[in-house]
């Protein structure tokens, strides 16, 4: 599983904390240097993983199902989506990955951070290398407090069974997300409590500060 030569960028952030808003600037940045971007999401992003995204989105689950469906998902994506775009070069723009299981399904659920660190080993483990695991070099952690998120949200669109769950679930997210961004020097905090155009503006630093605009 090698994969020198790409860049990996994943977006996080609870839900309506403004990711989607900014991918398109983000492709055609890269774009604009020439690069070649694949854009993708989790869950999904193969067509097995759409078809786990619509069950987990939609139905009620036990939290060790739900996290073995984004994994099932994610093994996929890995497979034949992130790596082989990893491999011929290709900047990966992936809107959610592995800390979203962390700061959900662990801080939110409350379900088991080694189980979870377990998956995580066996889904994204590199064969070639026995302790190294495939982690997006960049995530853009949009950092909003959820209060406001859920007042962006409100009358924006019809809420999924995670866009519907109470603020204090957010709460736990945000603290989640939190935790492994203290851990992981690939986090970049964005203030995602500002007008678009200033939200836009820490990403282009960000870019610039790890030589990547
Ligand atoms: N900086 C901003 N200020 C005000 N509203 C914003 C800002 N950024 C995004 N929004 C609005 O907030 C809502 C949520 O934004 P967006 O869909 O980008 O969030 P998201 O993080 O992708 O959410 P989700 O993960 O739930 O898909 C949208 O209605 C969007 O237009
Ligand atoms: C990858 C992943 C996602 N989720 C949740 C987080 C969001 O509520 C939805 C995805 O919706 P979005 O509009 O595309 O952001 O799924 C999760 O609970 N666990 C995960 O691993």
């Amino acid at each position: 599983m090698s994969v020198a030569t790409g860049l990996f960028l994943s977006l996080e952030g609870i839900d309506g904390a403004g990711k989607s808003s900014h991918i398109d600037a983000l492709e055609a940045l890269f774009r604009s240097q020439g690069r070649t971007v694949t854009r993708t999401r989790e869950p999904g992003g193969t067509p097995l993983g759409e078809t786990l995204r619509t069950l987990v989105l939609n139905e009620a689950m036990n939290p060790l199902t739900e996290s073995l469906l984004v994994f099932a998902a994610r093994r996929e994506h890995v497979l034949q989506v992130i790596v082989p775009a990893l491999q011929r070069g290709d900047v990966v723009l992936c809107d959610r990955f592995t800390d979203a299981t962390f700061a959900y399904q662990g801080a939110g659920r409350g379900f088991d951070l080694g189980v979870l660190g377990m998956l995580e080993r066996w889904v994204q483990a590199d064969p070639a290398h026995s302790d190294a695991l495939l982690q997006p070099g960049l995530t853009l952690w949009f950092d909003l407090p959820p209060e406001i998120a859920a007042e962006r949200l409100a009358g924006a669109r019809l809420p999924d069974k995670f866009e519907a769950q109470p603020v204090e679930f957010f709460r736990r997210v945000a603290q989640g997300y939190a935790d492994r961004a203290a851990a992981a020097p690939r986090f970049a905090r964005i203030d995602a409590d500002c007008p678009r155009e200033q939200v836009w503006q820490q990403i282009e630093a960000t870019l610039r500060a790890r030589g990547l605009a």
